[in-house]
């Protein structure tokens, strides 16, 4: 409230008002004047948030925030209270949150509603910790602009486009703008070309690959002999592989310390980015004794990813070949030699820091890339061991179209539509990104009737959304057959939204569901899941991060007859990195 007074043009009419009549009148007039005024600004203020979704209300300055609990559940909660679209304030942040399909489809395919949230965490993850400091310091940054007042003249920076607004924010999650479509456009044209479409030839390339990880994962699967596993780990090393090969041409052999390194941090940053800060809603939080911890941490292992992704460029940079990219580092740094070349290296990227881009894209794609994936699967092995009808259904499919013979392959998916729907199911179930990525309108907007304010964060509740009783049977229940229509054809209603929906939607839906495919179907074709003797299911209570994963679990890999393929030869494209 004090804030918004001490912005508002009315305190400064007030002061002159009170000036004038200190001068000129006395006490009792002045206070009955400043009564006035005061009244008449909680009016206006009381009319603005009126205009506003319902919601609850909290103390001031903390507002519904000490309440918020498990975010996801609390949200559900307040839905059921305040309607499909409810906004609630977070400490200084005003949260706007959808739980109706239509509404965050008829949101998110907007221009508007593309912008991303300005937190301090969100500062931090974008590495202004460096050198977007001085970007905003520069007064040239679109989101945290500094009064005209603080301006320091134009940059001398060559490689600065100057008297121009920029964005500080890199890569491609946490960016918006210009800055946003153009990398948005050049992954999706890039990421296809190394294979991530379900079309000609570069389904068979990114087969291939997935396929190898397939077999490693199935040979380590074996050599625990039917032993009783957390399989966290081996998931985590073969769907990480993928994603590495495909941006830097690197796979990690099992045990490697650097890849377990790598592993923790990436695991870390999730369950910080998840976790509420209280910081992230009442900056001044973060200046008190020890409380900006989180973001110190974030910062840190921002830090040592960076230095592992500053050595794999390099080292590309000493063998670029113009003609020939080998992965994606190599497809920016063609990209970043090509605009020096043409005389436009300050353009590029918005004039953001080329590697600074590039290390973040590099973060970007691995943290969203493998996380997902990995929770994903280890979320069908949590519901295959608690459904071992849906579990022999999966098998007895296989064994008809694939046989024993051989592994399942990309080509297998649409005849294998039980098994498909699994994954389906799965998704729905875990809903493991039950907000999406938060959204923020790029300027004031209407939304059913409601005025959503630039700035706010606006949340899609898309767990409330794949549970809703009005939208699926008995949605509690894991029933794969949901997704099959009466033609025995798969449907996708258009509530069904994993990968979230409209213009921000996952970018690597393509890649994630090949991956699924192969990894799982593979798992069950081999092997027969099974809980350790005297152990209980595994809980569907997972563990809330930036990803809902589940609780650790064991498992046992039986392997089923007859035994598996021969491995495939080993990975002849692929460095491996670490040192053993
Ligand atoms: C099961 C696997 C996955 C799920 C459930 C998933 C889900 C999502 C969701 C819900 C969003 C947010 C959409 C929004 O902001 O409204 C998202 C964004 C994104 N995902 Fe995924 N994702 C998965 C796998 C992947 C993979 C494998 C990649 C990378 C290759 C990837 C890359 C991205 C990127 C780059 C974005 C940000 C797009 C943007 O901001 O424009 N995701 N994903």
């Amino acid at each position: 409230m004090l804030s918004i007074l001490a912005n508002s043009r009315l305190l400064c009419g007030l002061l002159h008002v009170l000036n004038y009549c200190a001068a000129r009148t006395s006490l009792p007039l002045l206070v009955a004047v400043a009564s006035a005024l005061l009244v008449a600004r909680l009016a206006q203020l009381v009319r603005e948030a009126r205009k506003l979704p319902p919601g609850p209300w909290g103390p001031p300055v903390v507002g519904y925030l000490p309440f918020l609990g498990v975010r996801h559940k609390t949200f559900l909660e307040l839905a059921r209270s305040y309607g499909v679209l409810f906004s609630a304030r977070l400490g200084n942040q005003l949260t706007v949150v959808l739980s109706d399909y239509r509404l965050i489809r008829e949101a998110f395919r907007r221009e508007e509603f593309t912008g991303r949230p300005n937190t301090p965490l969100m500062h931090t993850l974008d590495g202004l910790a460096h050198s977007a400091h001085d970007m905003c310091a520069s007064g040239r940054c679109q989101r945290h602009p500094l009064p005209a007042a603080a301006l320091a003249p134009p940059t001398s920076d060559p490689s600065l486009p100057s008297n121009r607004l920029l964005l500080c924010c890199a890569g491609i999650i946490n960016s918006e703008g210009r800055l946003w479509k153009s990398q948005r456009r050049f992954l999706h044209e890039k990421l296809r070309e190394f294979g991530m479409t379900y079309m000609g030839n570069g389904k068979k390339i990114m087969e291939t690959r997935i396929k190898s990880e397939v077999n490693d994962l199935i040979s380590n699967l074996h050599n625990a002999e039917g032993a009783p596993i957390d399989a966290n780990p081996l998931l985590a090393l073969g769907v990480s592989n993928v994603i590495c090969g495909i941006t830097m041409s690197v796979r990690f052999s099992l045990g490697d310390a650097r890849f377990t390194r790598l592993n923790n941090l990436i695991e870390e940053g999730m369950r910080l980015f998840g976790e509420i800060h209280y910081g992230e809603y009442i900056p001044l939080y973060n200046y008190l004794p020890g409380k900006a911890r989180a973001q110190i941490k974030v910062m840190k292992n921002r830090d040592e990813m960076f230095g592992f992704y500053q050595t794999l460029i390099d080292e590309h940079r000493e063998t670029l070949d113009l003609e020939n990219a080998r992965d994606l580092i190599d497809v920016y740094l063609i990209e970043i030699e090509k605009a020096k070349l043409e005389g436009k290296a300050g353009e590029l990227f918005e004039g953001r820091d080329h590697e600074l881009q590039l290390k973040q894209i590099l973060g970007d794609l691995f943290s969203a890339g493998m996380e997902t994936i990995k929770s994903s699967l280890l979320w069908m092995l949590v519901f295959m061991l608690r459904n071992p009808d849906a579990k022999r259904r999966v098998q007895e499919e296989l064994d008809a179209v694939v046989g024993r013979e051989r592994l399942p392959t990309i080509e297998d998916m649409p005849l294998l539509p039980y098994t498909e729907t699994t994954i389906l199911e799965t998704l729905r179930m875990s809903s493991i990104v039950p907000l999406a990525t938060t959204h923020s309108p790029t300027k004031d907007v209407q939304l059913n009737g409601y005025k959503i304010p630039a700035g706010s964060q606006v949340v899609p509740l898309i767990n409330c959304i794949h549970m809703d009783p009005n939208l699926w049977d008995q949605p509690e229940k894991f029933n794969p057959d949901r997704f099959i229509d009466q033609d025995g054809k798969i449907r996708r209603p258009e509530f069904f939204m994993p990968f979230g929906v409209g213009r921000r939607m996952c970018l690597g839906d393509v890649l994630a569901r090949m991956e699924m495919f192969m990894f799982f179907a593979s798992m069950m074709h081999q092997f027969d899941v099974q809980l350790a003797e005297g152990a209980s299911s595994p809980s569907l209570e997972g563990t809330v991060g930036a990803t809902i994963s589940p609780q650790a679990f064991r498992l046992k890999f039986i392997p089923r007859t007859p035994p598996a393929p021969a491995p495939a030869p080993d990975h002849p494209l692929l460095r491996h990195v670490g040192a053993h």
